[in-house]
């Protein structure tokens, strides 16, 4: 279970956010279940201070990365200093990003070999417009940008790779993707995974689901056999809620 912050939380909510979510997690959470947050890169140092100096089980990770090591790229952040953070994880080709800037399926390919040429692991978001889903042309294009993103990835870097199924229409707009259309989906990508590598490369992916999931709906989402967890927005926001949504077995 993954909260993607997006542009919200200084450094200072970003701990007291964190410190909240350690307080009301439990050892039995963490062995059921990995959590993850996605901060701004501002608030990553922090973060990781925090987990570090408190032992928490908590993963960390950017919501970004540059396709460069290092050099004249101004703004960007790169894998290795990431990797000095110790994320876990970055997010690459959030639909935010491949819609207000610019990122393509080679350039998404390009920040998914940076990842892991600094053993950080993507989380790869994939999805289509509405459009394109009233067009029914909906796996397809996820399929496609799935293909696009592994060009070139040998399968030992493949088989630790996180898919995060995002419909953009249901990002951030408290509409749902049904849980077996979200299945249709990410479904259809474990089956890819199997033509792309192997049926064994394929079952270990883990793949999610994001789009406004909440508490409510999160346990719908979760009993879909190809759904192996979440990547959540707004609801990350609020600790009670992402708690609920780790302990979606209890919902
Ligand atoms: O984009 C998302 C996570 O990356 C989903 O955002 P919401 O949960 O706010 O819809």
């Amino acid at each position: 279970m993954a909260g993607n912050w997006k542009m919200n939380l200084n450094h200072l909510e970003a701990i007291a956010h964190v410190q909240k979510l350690a307080f009301a997690l439990t050892d039995k959470d963490y062995a059921a279940v990995e959590v993850a947050v996605l901060p701004p890169f501002t608030d990553l140092r922090s973060v990781q201070t925090l987990v570090d100096g408190d032992k928490l089980k908590i993963k960390y990770g950017a919501q970004d990365v540059s396709a460069h090591d290092s050099g004249a790229y101004t703004g960007e952040v790169s894998g290795p200093m990431l990797a000095k953070l110790n994320c876990s994880y970055v997010a690459i080709g959030h639909s935010e990003r491949r819609q207000y800037h610019g990122e393509d399926e080679p350039l998404v390919n390009a920040k998914v070999k940076a990842a892991f040429r600094h053993d950080v692991t993507p989380i790869l978001c994939v999805g289509e417009e509405l459009e394109v889903r009233e067009a029914g042309n909906h796996v397809a294009h996820t399929l496609a940008q799935v293909d696009g993103a592994l060009k070139d990835i040998p399968g030992e870097q493949a088989e630790t790779i996180v898919i995060a199924y995002e419909p953009v229409w249901a990002i951030g707009t408290g509409k749902t993707c049904g849980a077996e259309d979200a299945q249709e989906v990410c479904g259809a990508i474990r089956a890819r995974l199997a033509e792309l590598y192997s049926q064994e490369l394929a079952d270990k992916v883990r793949i999610q689901y994001g789009g406004s999931v909440k508490s409510g709906n999160v346990a719908q989402i979760m009993a879909q056999p190809d759904i192996d967890g979440a990547l959540v927005g707004g609801a990350a926001l609020d600790t009670d809620e992402f708690v609920k949504i780790v302990r979606f077995r209890d919902q």
